[in-house]
Parts: C-alpha cells; sequence; structure tokens
C-alpha cells in the first residue's frame, strides 16, 4: 500500500475497495494533503461533520467537484442547491424542502406502498421456496424507476437516460479520469434529455415538478430558476436511492440474522435503512472550497484549496461507532453522514427512506429468508459506491 499522500483514491482499486485507504487515511491525521490532486483529504468523523456545518468557510458555489468553477467552466450549469450557497441557496431549498417533506410524501405512501406489492408479486410470479434474482435489477433499480419518475412527473418516452445520466454525474465530481472520459460523448444526449424534462409543459399536473412550477406562480422562485430545481430531481434523486437500495439488500443478505430482525420487529423498519446509508455510504465522497485559510490540528488548509471529504470513512470512524464494519439494526445509526449534514444535508431524504420502507414492507411479507447466490458484481464510481449486480436467493413463504 502506498503512503496515503501518494495514493490515488479515484483509482479503480481504491474505488471498489476503498475500506484498506480510509482506515489509513483515518490514522493518518484529521487532514491530509494529497499530492496527486492537490487537495486537503478528511476522513473522520469529527473532521468531516465539523467542515460540513461550515459553509461560510467551506463553500459549495465553487464546485462539489475536483473542478473549482472559479477556475474552469462547470460541464453543466451550476445547481441552485448542491453547488450554491447562501442567499442564492436560500430560496431554492425553502421551496424543496416543502415540496419533497414528510407531510407531502404522504399521498405517494399509498400509492408506492401498492406499486411495492405489485412489483414484488410480479417478481416471485406465485413461486415458492428458494428463488433467484439479480437484486439490481429486478428490485433495486426497477422499482425506483418505477415509482419516482411518475412522481415528478416526467413523460414515459426517454426514461432509459436516468441512470446513465446519474452514473455520469457522480464520475464527473471526481477528477478527468477513464470514468469519466469513457462517457462523456454520451453525457451531453443523456443531459439534453434530462433538461427537456423540466420544462413546465412536459411535466404531469401532479407531481414534484408541478409543485416547483407553482412555487414560481406564487413568486417563490423565479420561472428561470424552476427548470433547474426541477433538474435537481432528475439528478439526485435517481441513482442514489438505487444504489441506497442494493446496500439495504446487500446488508441484509450478508446478514440473514438482521432479516429476522426485521421481520419480527417493525421499529427497525425505521432504522434499516439510515443503518444501510451508514454501512454502505453509496455517496463516499464529495469536495467543499476553502474560502479562507484553514488550520486544522497542524495542517493549514490555503484558501482556494479543495477540501475532500470521504462520508464513507467518517461512517466507519472506530472513534464515532462500535465495530462500524457491521451491519447492525440494534445500533442507532442517528449522526452518520450519508446524507450529508447541516445546510446542505439531503433535501430528499424523506423521499430516500420511503421507496425501501414500501419496498422492504412488501418483501418482509413474502421472503423469509434472504441469502446471497453467488459473488456481488462492483461497478466503480468516482463518487458512488455502486453494485452492478448483487445475485440473490429469497426463501418464499
Ligand atoms: C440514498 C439516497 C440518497 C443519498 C445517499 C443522498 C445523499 C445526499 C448528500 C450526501 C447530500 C449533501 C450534498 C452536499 O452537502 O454537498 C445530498 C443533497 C441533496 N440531495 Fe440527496 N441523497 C439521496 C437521495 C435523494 C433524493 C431521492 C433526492 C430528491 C428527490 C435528493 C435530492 C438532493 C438535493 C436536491 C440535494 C442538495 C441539497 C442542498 O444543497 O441544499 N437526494 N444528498
Ligand atoms: C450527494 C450529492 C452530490 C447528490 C446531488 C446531486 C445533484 C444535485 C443537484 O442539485 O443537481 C444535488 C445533490
Amino acid at each position: 500500500l502506498l503512503p496515503v499522500n501518494d495514493t490515488d483514491p479515484f483509482s479503480v482499486e481504491v474505488l471498489t475497495d476503498p475500506l484498506p485507504f480510509q482506515a489509513a487515511l483515518r490514522d493518518a491525521g484529521p487532514v491530509v494533503h494529497l499530492s496527486r490532486y492537490d487537495l486537503y483529504a478528511m476522513g473522520r468523523h469529527a473532521e468531516v461533520r465539523a467542515a460540513l456545518t461550515d459553509w461560510q468557510r467551506f463553500c459549495s458555489s465553487a464546485g462539489v467537484g475536483l473542478s473549482n468553477f472559479r477556475r474552469e467552466a462547470p460541464w453543466r450549469p451550476p445547481s441552485l442547491l448542491l453547488e450554491a450557497d447562501p442567499p442564492h441557496h436560500d430560496a431554492p431549498r425553502r421551496v424543496l424542502s416543502a415540496v419533497l417533506g414528510p407531510r407531502a410524501l404522504r399521498r405517494w405512501r399509498e400509492r408506492w406502498s401498492a406499486a411495492a406489492v405489485e412489483h414484488v408479486d410480479a417478481l416471485l410470479d406465485g413461486r415458492r421456496g428458494p428463488v433467484e434474482v439479480d437484486g439490481m435489477a429486478a428490485l433495486a433499480e426497477s422499482f425506483p424507476l418505477r415509482v419516482f419518475p411518475d412522481a415528478v412527473g416526467i413523460p414515459r418516452e426517454g426514461r432509459e437516460h436516468l441512470l446513465p445520466y446519474g452514473e455520469y454525474l457522480f464520475n464527473a465530481f471526481g477528477p478527468h479520469n477513464e470514468l469519466v472520459a469513457a462517457r462523456a460523448a454520451a453525457a451531453s444526449e443523456h443531459a439534453a434529455w434530462v433538461n427537456a424534462q423540466c420544462a413546465r409543459e412536459v411535466l404531469a399536473d401532479e407531481g414534484f415538478g408541478a409543485d416547483i412550477w407553482a412555487a414560481a406562480d406564487r413568486g417563490d422562485l423565479t420561472p428561470e430558476q424552476a427548470p433547474l430545481v426541477v433538474r435537481s430531481l432528475l439528478s439526485a434523486g435517481v441513482d442514489t436511492t438505487v444504489h441506497g437500495l442494493g446496500w439495504v439488500l446487500h446488508g441484509l443478505a450478508t446478514h440473514p440474522d438482521q432479516w429476522e430482525l426485521f421481520r419480527a420487529d417493525p421499529s427497525r423498519r425505521r432504522v434499516c435503512f439510515d443503518e444501510a446509508v451508514r454501512w454502505g455510504s453509496p455517496v463516499q465522497t464529495f469536495f467543499r472550497t476553502a474560502e479562507v485559510d484553514v488550520p486544522i490540528g497542524d495542517v493549514v488548509v490555503p484558501e482556494g484549496s479543495k477540501i475532500l471529504m470521504f462520508l464513507g470513512s467518517a461512517n466507519h470512524d472506530p472513534r464515532a461507532w462500535d465495530d462500524p464494519d457491521r451491519f447492525d439494526l440494534r445500533r442507532d445509526p442517528s449522526g452518520h453522514v450519508g446524507f450529508g449534514f447541516g445546510l446542505h444535508q439531503c433535501v430528499g431524504q424523506h423521499v430516500a427512506r420511503l421507496e425501501p420502507e414500501t419496498l422492504l414492507a412488501a418483501l418482509a411479507d413474502r421472503v423469509e429468508r434472504i441469502e446471497p447466490a453467488g459473488e456481488p458484481v462492483r461497478r466503480p464510481n468516482n463518487t458512488m459506491r455502486e453494485w452492478a449486480s448483487l445475485p440473490l436467493r429469497l426463501h418464499v413463504r
């Protein structure tokens, strides 16, 4: 293993199995200069949380990827939430908080519960005993794509652009390596399709998109801002939940006692998804930019530097968690940074929780046991920790 500060954290090797590098990063100090990209890396829970709450000194408007928007043009117009700081961030955030809040989701809960039952019934197709599936294709990818685009209110045509768009977006937060170069040509086509779905005239009368345009009618947003706020949903709302679900299924399959616990004790159901997001941390890393010189320990992070926060490492920091590498529904995962923390903390987290809640409830009624049915396959991505396939055996009652 190379010394930490010479390691490329975006190499396929580290992206595929990040835990050894992250342990070395945590041990190397509260903040570590990585020479390869001239950035400052944080792997410990305390420092990552502190940086996430300190939006004045660690800003988002220079981009939350390696690229510094003040030095090079972003590949797409910046997000009005993710890549914005107060005061510009305030109104779009206020609008999306209301559109995606727990109260607003009540009308989707019944629909998604019914959709989950239909989805699982169709998958099991009346079979009993052991049923082998690829958890990613059969559940983690297909269920979010069944319910979320309709909730946004986009047309059915062209939805196959959604996953590749998100895949490219999350790669593009990292360095311009092979993962980005391989798909750069297709990306502009995916982006063009996504942008076209944000126009008022293509969106259904009911859904998150319509709610955002209604906010513009009320003057809570300008008509120029509305389509970009809809774009945020299509950018952040699909691949994240797909891989969040992937980690739930992988955790339950590799810890079969946990499925027993989940089925036996409904109170565990609420905590299950957050424990999976802590344990798997589908969003592994992203950046901030130092607005001033920031002293941390005996290192000064110079103004203008990029800070790389390792959320997955913070969520496995033994300074913050007992037995962090264990997926355990008995633990209280609150305080994890898998949804971020502070001002930009995930505004879609309630949607993110509702999808697995409804799907797992439908599975719990029919499946007594979940176990691995072969080697799962990783897909390297500069930001997202993803399973390409998850062979599972579901024991159906
Ligand atoms: C498991 C699923 C998800 C994970 C792990 C996740 C993770 C995150 C994280 C870590 C951030 C903070 C980014 C930062 O601080 O720079 C964030 C922000 C955000 N997320 Fe999520 N997210 C998920 C699902 C969703 C969904 C379903 C939506 C939309 C329906 C969504 C919309 C957003 C938006 C718009 C922001 C920017 C918020 C702001 O900057 O104020 N996310 N998400
Ligand atoms: C973890 C975050 C980087 C996920 C994310 C992506 C995109 C947006 C957007 O607003 O486009 C917001 C959040």
